[in-house]
């Protein structure tokens, strides 16, 4: 292992006036895997992790190489890959768990070993059976042991927060004159608030023997969900590493979520004075790939990353957005790796953005006719809960939004093998009076029905979004399909629910060729509700 990070440390090292830079520590593949749901194997560690890299964090914990050998492999394998990102391995204060640490990290271009130890009463007492004094010992001897692998070792008094603040003096005092060049004060539990976290992070810097010697860090969880508030306050005391995760995964209700962070301390510069290292343009796509390799999906309503973070329904909010985005986004989408705001059309918006979107169709519309599409609007925005494009082009033209056809299933069947390829076969009613029946195999049954319908209708489409969500529990849940395709250079969008799932799929398909129909024939003859298209 080289020994490179310590002088890292040492010319960024805390207690210097003039550093503004705050090291973002990603433990997203330790703490983060740590959480219920969230485990993932080496391929999709190492795969995260190189993300991770991209996106610029300073330090990358990779695991718990103690933990098990395929938690020691990805460790090792990412330690391997890494070249920019300082490579950390967690360990107990013990030597066989500090000896795995440092055999993992044996190949990384930049490696630190973090060493953690309970300090709190309650910790002491009831899980470790230590008192005080052995915690110290304890703490100075794996840290020395730990110093013959790697000059960079950071020390974590676990449960800091409920730690008698002047113990946490000789802990981490100690822990520095043995050689620890990172001291994180992490709030295991999630227990304090911000202000309390500025006072004892202000009290710890003025009072640790030798503080400047070391880089002062946090290590917030959110189980009153303060954990980004903390690791601010944190900052805002002079803390300069702290430690993150992406989407705020982790224990219980997960750490603090690195993109705000980040974007708190980037749209705030002027209140923090504050820097990090980190590509914020790629804060979405790194979210995203976590919700991949996880299958966990972020809330809608998350900060920064979470579909609604610039999604507006709102008629007032989206008037105010039309006039200037400053009125209601203190950032923008694309700082954070998203194209666009969204202004989502549902019962909540108004004229303006009504018009808007239909302009941007193709369609001008007078104000008279565009009265009586606002109504007509409104009413089907109360039965659904997004209204469409190709809803609005249905209004705009003077048809029914919810009229079904010209296509009928009359018969749906798939087949699919273990390891082998799937077949549909569909037999389809024009309203026309047409039957027409088709089948083809593809790459599961979804694909093979696809297929079938595209030939039996004659439709190109691209697939282009896919979702399968239960909307009920239980073995015979209602599963509602959603896809998304393109043709002829437009998105369009069906939806169905059945207990079957490929049944739902299948009729969310013919959805979008009938609306797709419908579209040509109402271009073709209808004209319009007073609007110009
Ligand atoms: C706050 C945090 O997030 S800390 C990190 C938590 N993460 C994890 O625990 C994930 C990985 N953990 C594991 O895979 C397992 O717990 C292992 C392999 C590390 C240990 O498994 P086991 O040896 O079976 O022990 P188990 O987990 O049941 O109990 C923990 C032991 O570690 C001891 N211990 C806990 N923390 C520390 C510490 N920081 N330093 C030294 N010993 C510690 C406990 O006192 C207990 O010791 P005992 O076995 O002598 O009673
Ligand atoms: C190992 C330490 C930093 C930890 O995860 C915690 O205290 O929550």
């Amino acid at each position: 292992m080289n020994q490179q990070t310590a002088q890292r440390n040492d010319t960024t090292a805390n207690g210097d006036s003039a550093e503004d830079r705050v090291r973002i520590f990603d433990t997203t593949l330790r703490d983060g895997e740590q959480a219920p749901g969230f485990s993932m194997d080496r391929r999709a560690k190492l795969c995260m992790a190189q993300a991770l890299e991209t996106l610029g964090v300073d330090i990358l914990e990779a695991g718990f190489p103690q933990a098990s050998p395929d938690d020691f492999a990805a460790v090792e394998e990412i330690a391997r890959t890494l070249r920019t990102a300082t490579v950390c391995a967690l360990a107990r204060c013990q030597t066989g768990d500090i000896d795995t640490a440092a055999r993992a990290l044996e190949h990384a271009k930049s490696s630190r070993i973090h060493l953690f130890l309970s300090t709190s009463p309650l910790h002491r007492e009831h899980k470790l059976g230590m008192s005080k004094q052995q915690v110290v010992e304890t703490a100075i001897a794996s840290i020395e042991h730990a110093r013959k692998y790697c000059a960079d070792i950071e020390f974590s008094a676990e449960d800091a927060m409920r730690t008698e603040p002047e113990f946490l003096i000789e802990v981490f005092s100690a822990a520095i004159a043995a050689g620890a060049t990172t001291v994180n004060v992490p709030d295991t539990v999630g227990y304090i608030t911000p202000s309390e976290m500025l006072e004892r992070i202000t009290y710890l810097r003025q009072h640790v023997r030798d503080a400047h010697k070391a880089v002062f860090s946090t290590h917030c969880h959110d189980d009153l969900g303060m954990a980004v508030a903390n690791s601010l306050a944190a900052v805002s005391a002079g803390a300069r590493q702290v430690e993150c995760t992406i989407n705020g995964i982790g224990e219980r209700a997960g750490n603090a979520a690195l993109e705000e962070i980040v974007m708190a301390l980037k749209v705030r510069a002027p209140h923090f004075g504050l820097r990090t290292g980190i590509d914020t343009r790629k804060l979405h796509p790194t979210s995203r790939l976590l919700t991949q390799l996880t299958g966990q999906v972020v809330q809608r309503n998350k900060a920064i990353v979470g579909d609604n973070a610039f999604a507006h329904e709102s008629g007032i909010h989206q008037h105010g957005m039309l006039k200037h985005r400053d009125t209601y986004e203190i950032m923008h989408p694309q700082d954070v790796g998203i194209s666009e705001t969204t202004l989502v059309l549902g019962k909540h918006s108004g004229r303006h953005a009504l018009r808007q979107r239909l302009e941007a169709l193709g369609h001008t519309v007078d104000d008279e006719a565009m009265e009586s599409i606002f109504k007509r609007f409104k009413a089907l925005a109360d039965r659904k809960r997004e209204v469409r494009d190709e809803d609005l082009e249905a209004l705009a033209l003077g048809q029914d939004p919810d009229a079904t056809g010209p296509w009928h299933f009359t018969q749906l069947h798939t087949t699919s093998h273990l390891g082998g390829s799937a077949s549909a076969t569909v037999k389809l009613r024009h309203d026309d009076g047409r039957e027409i029946g088709e089948a083809a195999i593809g790459d599961g049954p979804v694909d093979a029905v696809l297929r079938a319908i595209e030939r039996a209708t004659d439709t190109d489409m691209v697939l282009t979004g896919f979702q399968v969500r239960a909307i009920s529990e239980g073995g015979d849940a209602q599963g509602h399909a959603q896809l998304s395709a393109r043709h002829a250079k437009r998105d369009w969008h069906g939806s169905s629910v059945s207990t079957d799932i490929i049944e739902a799929t299948a009729h969310a398909a013919l959805a979008i060729v009938n609306r797709i129909e419908r579209h040509a024939h109402e271009r073709s003859d209808a004209p319009a509700l007073g609007a110009t298209a």
